[in-house]
């Protein structure tokens, strides 16, 4: 049988990246996306909105929610202060091998733990399993659906402290409607929306900011 689609993304990096050298990596993954496959990253566009709230917010411990090939792994690692760790939770073996090969070419390993498994029984393994006490930031871009019973379940799990970030990515497009509604209308959160576009189109979608106060 041919190769999958991350396999393909992976090989791309692969030929035209540098070892080492994150920003190629990005660089090599929005070129193939943008003239040969899409893919459902977060992107250039949206990415460097990712970049700007993360760099404001510098995390000490930060969590993503649906690694697929690893892209904004990637962008978020690459922008880490020393001693700074992301978690990814990634539930697809195929997706998870992909992520881990691209997150080493980039040599970001030492800076990443990319968590196996479904984030509903892997977020309250968190405290025990790694010793972690809050997360400073939080990047949810898994299956839409999921977003809001996370959100809650890392509540629940004592793993927002006050002054914690949610991004959440495609709040447009595909949307994620409960998940607008349950941030902005609930005392507890104070949240931003920053308009951009679909990956690689010219489609609108965009990230809602939520910081929560505890
Ligand atoms: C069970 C909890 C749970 N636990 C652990 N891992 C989980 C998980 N739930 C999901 N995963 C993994 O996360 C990734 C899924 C991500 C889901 N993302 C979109 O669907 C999406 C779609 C578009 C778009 C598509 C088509 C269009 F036409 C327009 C837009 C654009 C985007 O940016 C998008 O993020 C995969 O790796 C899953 O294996
Ligand atoms: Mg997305």
């Amino acid at each position: 049988t041919g190769s999958s689609r991350p396999q393909r993304m992976l090989k791309a990096v692969q030929k035209n990246a540098t070892k080492g050298d994150p920003q190629s990596v990005i660089s090599a993954i929005d070129h193939y996306c943008r003239h040969k496959e899409w893919a459902m990253n977060v992107g250039d566009d949206k990415g460097l909105i990712l970049d700007s709230v993360l760099t404001e917010v510098n995390p000490s411990t930060a969590l993503e929610l649906g690694t697929y090939c690893g892209y904004s792994t990637v962008r978020i690692a690459r922008l880490l202060s020393p001693g700074s760790k992301l978690f990814t939770v990634e539930f697809n073996p195929a997706f998870a091998e992909v992520a881990r090969q691209i997150i080493a070419y980039a040599g970001l390993q030492d800076k990443v733990t990319l968590v196996e498994g479904s984030s509903g029984d892997l977020i309250p393994k968190m405290k025990e399993q790694f010793g972690i006490k809050y997360f400073d930031f939080v990047f949810l871009d898994h299956w839409k659906d999921r977003y809001v019973p996370d959100t809650k379940l890392l509540e629940d799990c004592g793993l927002l402290k006050k002054g914690s970030v949610l991004l959440a990515d495609n709040v447009i497009c595909p949307g994620a409607p409960e998940y607008l509604k349950y941030v902005r209308n609930s005392p507890r959160y104070e949240s931003r929306y920053y308009k951009s576009n679909l990956e690689y189109t010219k489609v609108e979608d965009g990230l809602e900011k939520s910081v929560f106060l505890g």
